[in-house]
C-alpha cells in the first residue's frame, strides 16, 4: 500500500509555479487521494464525500494529466499487444535510466481511476473512456520523451545510446502506428476483394468480434471499452470497405450496364441483321409475286392477243401450260361441243352419200376434179366416220386444232370458183361475191347447209342468183328452187333475176287464190315443172302447203331468214315436217336481233341433225351474255372463240367497211327533242292511268299497251284523236316537238338536194305525216303492209328512177325495211325507233348499200325525258351482242380457214382429214 501510495506521489505531476500559489489546494488533494487509496487498498468502499471529492480532483485533470502510461491489453488483438508491448519496451527502458517505480504507480492509478468509474453515478460512454485511456496514454508517452530529453549526457556510453534509441523509437511511434494500420488494411482489403461473396459474412463477424457469452450481461460497459480501437478501425476499414464497395458497387454496375448495353447493341445489331434477312426475304418473296403476276399477266395478255388475232392452235397450248383449270374445263367442255358437232356433221354427209349415190353434189369443174376424186373414190369406210377416235396426231393435238378440224369437216370437198357463171349478165361479180359463191358451193358439194349473213347491201341476193345459176351451168342442177321472202321484198328479187339472170325461168307466187291457182296450172304441169325458181312470201307457205309441198324442192332459201329465229313458230315447223327440201340456204343480214337462242334456232332449222340439242349450246355458249354468270375477259372471249368456231363453218358474213371500200361511210345523229306541251299531258295522263290498270293483274299486257300508248304521245298529239284535219297547218307542227324539228329541218333538206326516207313504226303517224307533206308541197310516196306487190315495184322503180321528182319516201319500217333498195335517197330519217336495233338498221341500210354514191346520214329522232331514250339504251345493249357473236367472230372466208387450205399444203389437208 504504502507502494501505491508513492507511486502516486511519484507521478504526481511535478508542480508548476502557479502551483505554489495554490499549494494549499493541492495539498488537500493529496491527501483526499492518500485517503482514498487507502480505503481502496483494504477493499473499502469509497464514502460519497471522498468519491465525490477524488472525481472532481481528477475531473479538473490532475490526476491523469503527464502521467506516462501504459496500456495492458492481455487479450487484445494482436496490433493491440504488439502496441503495449511497445509502450512497455519503452517503459522498461526507461525504468532502467530513472526510477523503477513509476509503472507501479501507474497501475495504482489506473486502478483508481476504475474505481472512480466503477462508482461513478453518471455512467461514462466508451468514447469518453476511450478518450480518457488514449490521453493518458499520450501523456506517459509525452512524459517519457520529456524525460528522455532531458538527461544528461553525462551517463555511461551504453546507457545513453539506450536512452537515445527509446527516445528515437517514442518519436517513430506515431509513423509506426499509421504504417501498421495503412498495411493491416491493405492486407485485409486485398484478402476480402479477394472473396467479394465472403464480404458480407465477414463483416457481420467482424462487428461481433467477440461471441456474447465472453461478456457478462450488463457488461456493455466493458464491451465498448473493449472495442473502441478496434471499432474505431473497423469503423475505417468499414467506410473505406463501404468506399470501395461503392467503387466496386459501382464498377460493377456500369460492368453490368456496359454488358446490358453492349448486348442491347448486339441484339440491335442482330435484329437489324434479322430485320434485314427478313426484309430481304420479305422482298424476294414480293418480287417472285410481282415476277408471277406479271408472268401471269404476260401470259394472259399474250393469250388475249392469240384469241384475238384467231390462233386457236397456239392458245390452246399455252392454257395447257399454264394452270388455270376453269380455262382448261372450258376449253375441254367446249372441245367436246365441238368433237360432237365434227361427228355429226360427218354422220350427216355419210347418210347423204349412201341416200344419194348419184351425188349432184359432186363437183364437176375440171379444177376440182382432182381435189374432189380423192374422196369421191373413198368407200363410205375409209371416208371419216363419227367412231374413227384414231385421227392422226395425239389427243392434244386433236384437242387443239378441233375448231380446225370440224372447219374441214364441214367443207372437205372444195371447188375453187374462179369466174361467175355465164348466165350471170346484169354485172361483175365483185371478188368477195365470188368467194360467197365459192362458200355456198362447197356446203352444196359436202352435203350441208348454211347462212349468208352479209351485212345489208352489199348482195345476198345477186351471190344466191349466182349460186343458182352455177348450179344449172355447172352442176346441172336445174331446180326447182323455192324462194321465201317478205311479200315487200318479192318484187326486188323479181327484178333482180330480171336483171341479173334473165334466162333462169322464175316466177313470183303471189296474189289472189284464183290468180295463184291459175300460176299453179300454168306452171305445175303433167310434164314437169315449168321454172326453175318459185318465188313467194311467208304465209303462203302455209296457205298453199297442200300444192307445194308436193314438190321436190332442190333449194330453199328464206330471204330475211331471221324470221325463223322462234324455231317453234309455225312457218319452220311447216317448212321443217311438210315440205321435201334437199338444201337449205338463209339469207339474213342481222343474224343475231336478241339472243344466242335465235342463233342456235337458225342454226337447228339449216341443220336440224347436228344442232338438235339448244340445251348444250346455250348452256355452253350463252354464258358470256348471262347477267349471273361471272366470266372474267378471257373467258368471256374464249366461249365467244368457241362459238365463232362452231358458227364459222356454217356462217358466212362480211362486212360493209372490210370489202366494199368505195361505199361511202354512213354517220348517225340522234336528234332530241322536247315534247310538246299536249304531248306531255297525255305522257302524265298515260302513266297515271296505266300505273292503275297495272295494279289490276294484266300486267304484261298492260305494260306493252303502255309503252305503245307513250310512243304515241312521243310522236304526235294527234294520234290519239280522230280528226286531226281540222286544226290549221301551224297546229299540226307545233303539237308535236318532233314536227316542229322536221319542219325546220326538211326545208334545208330539200334546197341542198338531199333526197330523204322517212321510217315510222305507226302507219297512222305516216297519215299525219302525209298531211303535214301536202300542206308543204313536198313530193312524197308512202309504202307500207297494205301496199300491194305488184305497186311496191312501181313505187321503187319511181322513187329510183333518175331525175325522179319524189323528195321523200315514207316507210312503215316492218314493211319497207327489208330488202328494199333505195339508194337513190341520202338521207334516212328514224321518226321512232324499234325496240329492236337491228330493224331500224336494216331500214337504215335501204339507202346505204351498192350503189350509194353519197354519204348517208341517218337521223334518229328522240323525245327527251320518254320511253323513248331507253328503248335507246336497250338498243346498245342489243347491239352489244350482235357485236360480240357477229361482228367480232370473222366470218369472212379467209378467216375460215377455208380459204387458206383450198390453197394450202396437201399435206395439211391431208392431217387434218385424218389420212
Ligand atoms: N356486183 C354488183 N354490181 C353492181 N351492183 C350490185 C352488185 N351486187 C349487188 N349490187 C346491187 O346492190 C344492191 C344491194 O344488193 P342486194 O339487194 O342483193 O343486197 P342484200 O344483201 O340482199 O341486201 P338486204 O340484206 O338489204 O336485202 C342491189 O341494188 C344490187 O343490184
Amino acid at each position: 500500500m504504502a507502494a501505491s501510495v508513492d507511486a502516486a506521489v511519484a507521478v504526481a505531476p511535478p508542480a508548476s509555479s502557479s502551483a505554489v500559489d495554490e499549494a494549499g489546494g493541492a495539498v488537500e488533494q493529496a491527501r483526499t487521494l492518500i485517503g482514498a487509496l487507502n480505503l481502496l487498498s483494504r477493499n473499502l468502499p469509497l464514502p460519497p464525500d471522498v468519491l465525490r471529492a477524488v472525481s472532481s480532483i481528477y475531473h479538473d485533470g490532475g490526476a491523469g494529466d503527464g502521467d506516462g502510461e501504459a496500456e495492458k491489453e492481455g487479450d487484445e488483438e494482436k496490433e493491440g499487444d504488439e502496441e503495449m508491448a511497445a509502450a512497455d519496451a519503452a517503459e522498461e527502458g526507461c525504468a532502467e535510466g530513472a526510477d523503477g517505480g513509476a509503472a507501479e504507480g501507474a497501475t495504482l492509478i489506473e486502478e483508481l481511476e476504475d474505481a472512480i468509474f466503477k462508482n461513478h453515478k453518471i455512467p461514462v460512454s466508451y468514447s469518453e473512456l476511450a478518450a480518457l485511456k488514449e490521453g493518458r496514454f499520450n501523456a506517459s508517452i509525452q512524459h517519457r520523451l520529456a524525460e528522455l530529453e532531458g538527461l544528461p549526457s553525462t551517463r555511461g556510453e551504453d546507457l545513453q545510446m539506450k536512452c537515445l534509441l527509446e527516445l528515437y523509437g517514442l518519436k517513430l511511434l506515431d509513423l509506426q502506428k499509421k504504417v501498421r494500420s495503412d498495411i493491416s488494411a491493405e492486407y485485409w482489403l486485398h484478402k476480402k476483394c479477394a472473396y467479394p461473396e465472403k464480404q458480407l459474412f465477414d463483416w457481420g463477424m467482424m462487428r461481433i468480434r467477440y461471441p456474447f457469452a465472453m461478456y457478462g450481461i450488463g457488461d456493455s460497459f466493458l464491451m465498448d471499452a473493449d472495442d473502441v480501437h478496434r471499432k474505431r478501425r473497423f469503423t475505417e476499414r468499414m467506410s473505406r470497405l463501404e468506399e470501395e464497395e461503392k467503387i466496386q458497387a459501382d464498377i460493377r454496375k456500369r460492368k453490368f450496364f456496359t454488358e446490358i448495353l453492349n448486348a442491347s447493341r448486339e441484339h440491335q445489331v442482330q435484329l437489324g441483321t434479322t430485320f434485314k434477312q427478313r426484309k430481304q426475304r420479305n422482298d424476294g418473296v414480293l418480287a417472285w409475286h410481282v415476277r408471277a403476276r406479271q408472268r401471269i399477266s404476260r401470259q394472259e395478255k399474250s393469250r388475249m392477243n392469240l384469241l384475238k388475232i384467231g390462233d386457236q392452235e397456239a392458245y390452246m397450248r399455252m392454257v395447257e401450260e399454264s394452270k388455270n383449270e376453269r380455262l382448261k374445263m372450258l376449253l375441254d367442255k367446249t372441245n367436246e361441243l365441238l368433237e360432237g358437232i365434227g361427228k355429226a356433221v360427218q354422220r350427216q354427209k355419210d347418210a347423204e352419200h349412201v341416200s344419194q349415190p348419184e351425188g349432184n353434189e359432186v363437183p364437176k369443174g375440171s379444177e376440182s376434179d382432182s381435189q374432189i376424186s380423192d374422196i369421191k373414190n373413198e368407200s363410205p369406210e375409209e371416208s371419216p366416220s363419227d367412231d374413227d377416235a384414231d385421227l392422226p396426231g395425239s389427243a392434244d393435238e386433236n384437242k387443239f386444232n378441233a375448231g380446225r378440224r370440224l372447219d374441214f369437216t364441214v367443207h372437205s370437198i372444195e371447188e375453187k370458183v374462179t369466174e361467175q357463171p355465164s348466165a350471170l349478165e346484169g354485172g361483175e361479180l365483185r371478188p368477195y361475191q365470188l368467194e360467197g359463191l365459192q362458200w355456198m358451193l362447197s356446203l352444196f358439194n359436202n352435203n350441208l347447209n348454211g347462212i349468208l349473213a352479209d351485212e345489208m347491201g352489199l348482195g345476198k341476193t345477186i351471190q344466191t342468183i349466182a349460186l343458182i345459176a352455177y348450179l344449172l351451168e355447172k352442176k346441172e342442177v336445174p331446180g326447182p328452187h323455192l324462194i321465201i321472202a317478205p311479200k315487200a321484198v318479192l318484187p326486188n328479187w323479181s327484178n333482180e333475176f330480171k336483171t341479173w339472170a334473165p334466162s333462169i325461168a322464175t316466177i313470183l307466187y303471189d296474189g289472189r287464190p284464183d290468180e295463184r291457182r291459175a300460176l299453179r296450172d300454168k306452171n305445175f304441169d303433167v310434164q314437169g315443172l315449168q321454172f326453175n325458181v318459185l318465188l313467194t312470201h311467208y304465209d303462203l307457205i302455209l296457205k298453199d302447203k297442200k300444192f307445194l309441198k308436193k314438190v321436190h324442192w332442190h333449194y330453199l332459201i328464206v330471204d330475211e331468214g331471221h324470221r325463223l329465229k322462234n324455231h317453234e313458230c309455225a312457218l319452220a315447223r311447216t317448212l321443217v315436217s311438210g315440205y321435201q327440201i334437199r338444201r337449205r340456204l338463209l339469207l339474213t343480214g342481222t343474224p343475231i336481233q336478241n339472243s344466242l337462242q335465235e342463233l342456235w334456232s337458225l342454226l337447228n332449222f339449216i341443220l336440224p341433225n347436228i344442232f338438235n340439242s339448244s340445251q348444250n349450246f346455250e348452256e355452253w355458249f350463252n354464258a358470256p351474255f348471262a347477267c349471273d354468270v361471272s366470266l372474267n375477259d378471257e373467258e368471256q372471249l374464249l366461249i365467244l372463240h368457241r362459238l365463232h368456231q362452231v358458227l364459222r363453218p356454217f356462217l358466212l358474213r362480211r362486212k360493209k367497211d372490210e370489202v366494199e371500200k368505195y361505199l361511202p361511210v354512213k354517220t348517225q345523229v340522234i336528234l332530241k327533242c322536247d315534247m310538246s306541251a299536249w304531248q306531255k299531258a297525255y305522257y302524265e295522263q298515260v302513266t297515271s292511268r296505266e300505273r292503275v290498270a297495272l295494279g289490276s293483274g294484266l300486267r304484261s299486257k298492260a305494260l306493252q299497251n303502255l309503252s305503245m300508248q307513250l310512243r304515241k304521245c312521243c310522236n304526235h298529239p294527234y294520234l290519239f284523236v280522230e280528226h286531226y284535219n281540222m286544226y290549221q297547218r301551224e297546229e299540226i307542227v307545233r303539237a308535236s316537238g318532233k314536227f316542229e324539228l322536221l319542219d325546220r329541218l326538211l326545208p334545208k333538206l330539200q334546197r341542198a338536194g338531199h333526197r330523204v326516207l322517212l321510217f315510222s313504226q305507226m302507219t297512222k303517224l305516216l297519215d299525219v305525216l302525209e298531211v303535214y307533206l301536202q300542206m308543204y308541197n313536198f313530193k312524197y310516196m308512202r309504202l307500207d303492209g297494205s301496199t300491194k306487190t305488184e305497186e311496191r315495184g312501181r313505187l321503187l322503180a319511181d322513187f329510183n328512177k333518175k331525175d325522179s321528182e319524189y323528195f321523200m319516201f315514207l316507210l312503215s319500217t316492218r314493211a319497207g325495211g327489208l330488202g328494199l333498195n333505195l339508194q337513190t335517197a341520202d338521207t334516212v330519217i328514224i321518226f321512232d325507233s324499234d325496240w329492236n336495233p337491228q330493224m331500224d338498221q336494216q331500214a337504215e341500210d335501204r339507202a346505204h348499200r351498192i350503189g350509194q354514191k353519197k354519204e348517208v346520214r341517218v337521223f334518229v329522232l328522240v323525245s327527251v325525258g320518254s320511253i323513248e331514250e331507253e328503248i335507246l339504251d336497250r338498243a346498245k345493249q342489243k347491239m352489244g351482242i350482235d357485236a360480240k357473236v357477229i361482228q367480232a367472230g370473222l366470218f369472212n372466208t379467209t378467216s375460215t380457214g377455208q380459204a387458206s387450205l383450198v390453197a394450202g399444203d396437201p399435206q395439211e389437208r391431208h392431217k387434218l382429214a385424218g389420212n
